[in-house]
């Protein structure tokens, strides 16, 4: 029998990694009705993951009153699958940049408190793995304001804690653990980062993300030395040295926080989706496997979700034939056939204004779909 593994990312602004997943399948079932088909929501460490991957284990989505980026109380979700196990989340829900305006946006002061609560709430409800997605944020704290929320003292000479924000870390004089959640010793953390800039420099978090979160050339300059300063401070009480470590600078600096606070490693994004999905096991005898994601171009090639799924794929079934259909195909695509791509679609039928395009999603797709399915049992 024919199996059809339908493995998508969300399209962002339009439908959920599940709805695009089901439009797939609607249209290939059009055509191979009996065939056995298998729907994996995906996603790639970024928006939408805490989504995908509690549709893709049946798991649960949790809603915390926790502290916003400006001190604010806000509602975040996160998720929990796995029995509760393994807690889903995304750093942005807490800290993200949505959070701040033109007259808001501070990065002295903004923190990723609310993360640290996020992580809190997870562990007591009795999560052992933590998946991190970071990005996205508000904040260049370097990961202080979660450490806080998680019972780090970062103090000052006086022995004063630190107030919130990325601007504070120039006065830390020590870091004290002894009262950090007990829990965390048993917790790993799994960190999806969306870039792989160091901590400092050049290349640094405020330097290259610090002007989107409000801050001006001197205020770049101030809070690059805040955070070599906080690096230095981690290395001397907690033993570890970040600040040139790839991903260190994500999120403000999150990288290194959760690096240096909590037992954690750093991966691919994709790669963690694929192995909490099971989806190797899933395609290893798939015919066909259709992924996507909203745009689709050369850029997807840097860990994006279709060549996360594609090399999956052909790891374990070289044979079966990856197609993806995106809402907007890019440039240089042809650059994703040699990393496992077949054939790459677009399901928008012409050309139309976008929000016509977002509102026919689900009806595209599935005609799309349709139509591809009837060219392959054509060519069977
Ligand atoms: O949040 C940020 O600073 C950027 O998304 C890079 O991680």
């Amino acid at each position: 029998m024919m199996k059809i593994v339908l493995a998508p990312d969300s399209y962002k602004n339009s439908l959920t990694a599940k709805e695009v997943a089901t439009a797939m399948h609607k249209g290939f079932a059009k055509v191979y009705p009996e065939a056995d088909f298998v729907d994996v929501p995906m996603a790639d460490g970024g928006e939408g993951t805490v989504q995908s991957l509690v549709d893709a284990k049946n798991g649960q989505i949790i809603t915390e009153e926790v502290t916003n980026p400006l001190g604010y109380k806000t509602e975040a979700h996160y998720g929990l699958i796995d029995d509760g196990k393994v807690a889903v989340i995304e750093m942005a829900e807490a800290s993200g940049i949505q959070y701040i305006n033109q007259f808001t946006q501070n990065p002295y002061i903004t923190t990723t408190f609310g993360t640290g609560e996020l992580i809190k709430s997870a562990i007591q409800k009795g999560a052992k793995t933590i998946i991190i997605g970071i990005g996205g944020s508000a904040t260049n704290d370097g990961g202080a304001g979660m450490a806080q929320a998680l019972g780090a003292h970062l103090l000052d000479e006086k022995g004063q804690e630190l107030q919130y924000g990325g601007a504070m870390l120039e006065k830390l004089d020590k870091i004290d653990t002894t009262d950090m959640l007990p829990e965390l010793a048993d917790v790993k953390v799994v960190i999806a980062s969306d870039v792989t800039n160091p901590l400092t420099g050049p290349n640094g978090a405020s330097h290259v993300f610090g002007p989107q979160k409000g801050a001006s050339e001197e205020m770049v300059e101030f809070l690059d030395k805040a955070l070599s300063h906080y690096a230095e401070v981690l290395k001397r009480d907690l033993g570890k040295d970040l600040e040139q470590v790839p991903g260190a600078g994500a999120a403000g600096g999150l990288g290194a926080g959760l690096l240096a606070f909590t037992h954690s490693e750093m991966r691919s994004g994709v790669d963690i989706v694929v192995d909490y999905t099971d989806l190797k096991d899933k395609v290893k005898d798939a015919d066909v496997v259709v992924t996507g994601e909203g745009q689709i171009d050369f850029q997807t090639k840097f860990g994006k979700t279709p060549i996360g799924v594609a090399k999956a794929t052909k790891a374990v079934n070289p044979q079966a034939t990856v197609i993806a259909i995106a809402g907007s195909v890019g440039e240089k695509i042809s650059e994703l056939y040699p990393l496992g791509i077949d054939a790459i679609f677009t399901c928008v039928p012409g050309v139309e204004e976008l929000s016509k395009a977002i509102q026919d999603t689900d009806k595209n797709l599935q005609q799309v779909s349709e139509n591809i399915a009837r060219l392959i049992k054509n060519t069977k």
